[in-house]
């Protein structure tokens, strides 16, 4: 059975996309669901950084030239979920067979229960063919009219390419003011917002250790928001808990706490 395979394209970049793709699939598998995390960014080895993964030196692309195993390109990252690095660069692709490409995506596909796409941001050759790799579109945005009109671009291209958009996810959001509401996003991006993910130090904090948030502080706001949105997304009734005190988080700050 083919998973559902879903791509993760921002328009503009340091939305916090591969940030986000990352926890949502450790999230994923931690509620017992089968994950790869295909990195199609080709600008850096994000993803691996962000789940703490060294050592990654067989890549997609190296497959697609035939000179690798699909199953020597897939690394174990945290709590099992499965990573491919990309490595697509442009002249890559180029070089690559389309079919051998499709082939190998619908390989992927087959082996997991969602497959998550982390596409290069930008509207550049490599992003939209990432937008192909994918048969559902999340669009991972902040709540900011800039980043908001590049992630309309993004989803009507996916939209023409046939990938169908299923909504947003606002993320470092401040409800400041100046930002746009999920009602204003929505209206402009005519898609739902699936999920607000609060600006959180956490965030870089987890980065910086290499561990994912959802495991590193699974008690964080936007910890809290992405296994949400992992439930809704597997389909699993899941009951949040209390967000922490700002005054606990103060004292685990100082003192550190059980994790
Ligand atoms: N909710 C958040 N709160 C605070 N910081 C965040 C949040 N989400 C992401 N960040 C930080 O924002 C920065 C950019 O994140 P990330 O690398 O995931 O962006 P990106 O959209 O994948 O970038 P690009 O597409 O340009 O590669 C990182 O330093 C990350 O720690």
């Amino acid at each position: 059975m083919e998973g559902r395979s879903i791509v993760f394209a921002s328009g503009k970049g340091g939305t916090g996309k591969t940030t986000t793709v990352a926890n949502l699939g450790v999230a994923l598998a931690q509620f017992g669901k089968e994950v790869i995390l295909l990195d199609a960014d080709i600008t850096m080895a994000n993803l691996s950084l962000v789940l703490g993964m060294e050592d990654i030196p067989i890549t997609l692309h190296d497959v697609l030239a035939g000179e690798a195993d699909l199953k020597d390109a897939i690394y174990e990252g945290p709590a099992g979920v499965k990573v491919i690095p990309g490595g697509l660069s442009l002249e890559k692709i180029k070089k690559a067979k389309p079919e051998k490409l499709r082939q190998l995506i619908r390989e992927i596909g087959q082996m997991a229960d969602f497959v998550l796409i982390d596409a290069p941001a930008g509207l550049e050759m490599t992003s939209v063919t990432a937008l192909l790799i994918g048969k559902e579109l999340i669009i991972v945005t902040n709540p900011e009219i800039s980043a908001i009109t590049d992630s309309l671009k993004t989803k009507l291209i996916a939209e023409k390419l046939g990938t169908l958009p299923l909504g947003a996810i606002l993320n470092r959001v401040t409800n400041e003011k100046t930002e746009l509401t999920q009602e204003e996003i929505e209206a402009i991006l005519e898609v739902p917002v699936l999920a607000m993910i609060p600006e959180d130090p956490e965030v870089k904090r987890a980065s910086a250790y290499g561990v994912p948030l959802v495991i590193k502080n699974p008690t964080s706001p936007s910890a809290i928001a992405i296994k949400q949105l992992a439930a809704k997304l597997a389909g699993i009734k899941w009951q949040a808990p209390e967000p922490e005190s700002p005054i606990k988080r103060v004292f685990k700050a100082l003192f550190g706490g059980k994790k």
